[in-house]
C-alpha cells in the first residue's frame, strides 16, 4: 500500500492510500481514519460506502465524522465507488460505470473484467484493513445512496460478519428504480432473477440474521419517491419480523448537509452496538 495522503485530524490520522486489488484487478483508492486510541490500542471499525459520482474524498472531505470516530474509539475506512483508469470499461452518464459501481460483482462484459466491488467490500478490505492497521476484527458497515445499498446488501448477504448497519438515503429497492435497473441490467444481465443477490429488499425476506437495519431519510430529498423508496424495504422486513428504523427527517435533503447532521448519530450507534458485541 502506497500512503499519499497523511493529515492529523481531531488528534488522529487521516490518511489516503493507493493499493492493487486482486478483487478488481487495478488501483485502488482507499481512505482510513485511525482515532488517537490507535495509537496504544486496537479499535474497530466502520466501513462506510459512498455513492453515485464519489470517490473516497467526499465522506472524508464533507461529512465531518472524524470528531465522532476520535471521540468514540473507532478507525473509519471509505473506499472508492468503483474501479477506475484508462483500461477501465465506462458511460458517459454519472449512474453506470466509473464512479457508479454499486458494489456488485458484474458478471457481463465489459463490466465483468474489473467491477467486483462486492467482492472488494465484502472481503479483500476487512483482510486488508485487519492486516495492515491497529484494528480489531469488530466491523460496521454504512454508506449512503447507491452505497447505502452496499452497506445494506452486504451486511445481509454476510451473517456474523458486521456488528451492525446503517444507512442514509439508501436504494434500497434497485431491482424496482431506475438507477438500479440500469446499473443492474448492465452489470449482471437481463434476468432479473439474478438481481434479487443484490436487492436489500429481496435479501430481507431470507435473512438468517436479523441484524438491526437503521435508516435516516429527508424527506425533501429530490430522489426520495423515484430511486430510494425505503418503504419497500420496512414493508418487506416488518412482514418477515426483521428489525427495521426508518426515521424520516423533516426538511433534509440527499446531499452530504444531511449526512453531516446525522452522522454523530450513527457512529454513536455502531460505537455501542460494537461495544455489546460478544
Ligand atoms: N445529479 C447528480 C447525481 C449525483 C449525486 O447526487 N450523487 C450523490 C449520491 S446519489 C446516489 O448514490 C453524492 O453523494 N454526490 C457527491 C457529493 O459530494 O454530494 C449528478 O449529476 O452528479
Amino acid at each position: 500500500m502506497e500512503r499519499i495522503e497523511h493529515r492529523v485530524c481531531f488528534g488522529g490520522w487521516q490518511n489516503v492510500y493507493s493499493h492493487r486489488s486482486h478483487a478488481v484487478d487495478g488501483a485502488m483508492r482507499l481512505a482510513v481514519y485511525l482515532p488517537p486510541q490507535a495509537d496504544t490500542q486496537k479499535v474497530p471499525v466502520l466501513y462506510w460506502l459512498s455513492g453515485l459520482t464519489c470517490t473516497e474524498q467526499n465522506f472524508i472531505t464533507k461529512a465531518g465524522a472524524q470528531r465522532y470516530a476520535a471521540e468514540h474509539g473507532m478507525a473509519i475506512v471509505a473506499c472508492d465507488t468503483s474501479p477506475r483508469g484508462g483500461n477501465v470499461a465506462d458511460d458517459s452518464t454519472y449512474d453506470l460505470g466509473q464512479g457508479a459501481g454499486f458494489y456488485v460483482d458484474a458478471t457481463v462484459a465489459p463490466w465483468s473484467r474489473h467491477y467486483r466491488m462486492y467482492d472488494y467490500v465484502a472481503h479483500e478490505l476487512p483482510a486488508l484493513i485487519e492486516k495492515n492497521f491497529p484494528v480489531t476484527n469488530r466491523r460496521a458497515i454504512s454508506g449512503h445512496s447507491m452505497g447505502g445499498h452496499g452497506a445494506l446488501t452486504i451486511a445481509l448477504k454476510n451473517p456474523g460478519r458486521y456488528c451492525s448497519v446503517s444507512a442514509f438515503a439508501p436504494i434500497v429497492a434497485p431491482s424496482r428504480v431506475p438507477w438500479g435497473e440500469r446499473a443492474l441490467s448492465a452489470y449482471l444481465g437481463r434476468d432479473r432473477e439474478l438481481w434479487r443477490a443484490y436487492d436489500a429488499t429481496e435479501l430481507v425476506q431470507t435473512a438468517n440474521e436479523k441484524i438491526p437495519l437503521l435508516i435516516d431519510q429527508g424527506d425533501a430529498d429530490e430522489f426520495l419517491q423515484t430511486q430510494l423508496r425505503p418503504e419497500l424495504l420496512v414493508t418487506a422486513a416488518e412482514a418477515v419480523g426483521h428489525p427495521v428504523r426508518l426515521r424520516m427527517r423533516h426538511g433534509y435533503d440527499h446531499s452530504y448537509y444531511f449526512i453531516a447532521s446525522f452522522i454523530g448519530e450513527h457512529i454513536a450507534y455502531h460505537a455501542k452496538e460494537l461495544r455489546n458485541a460478544r
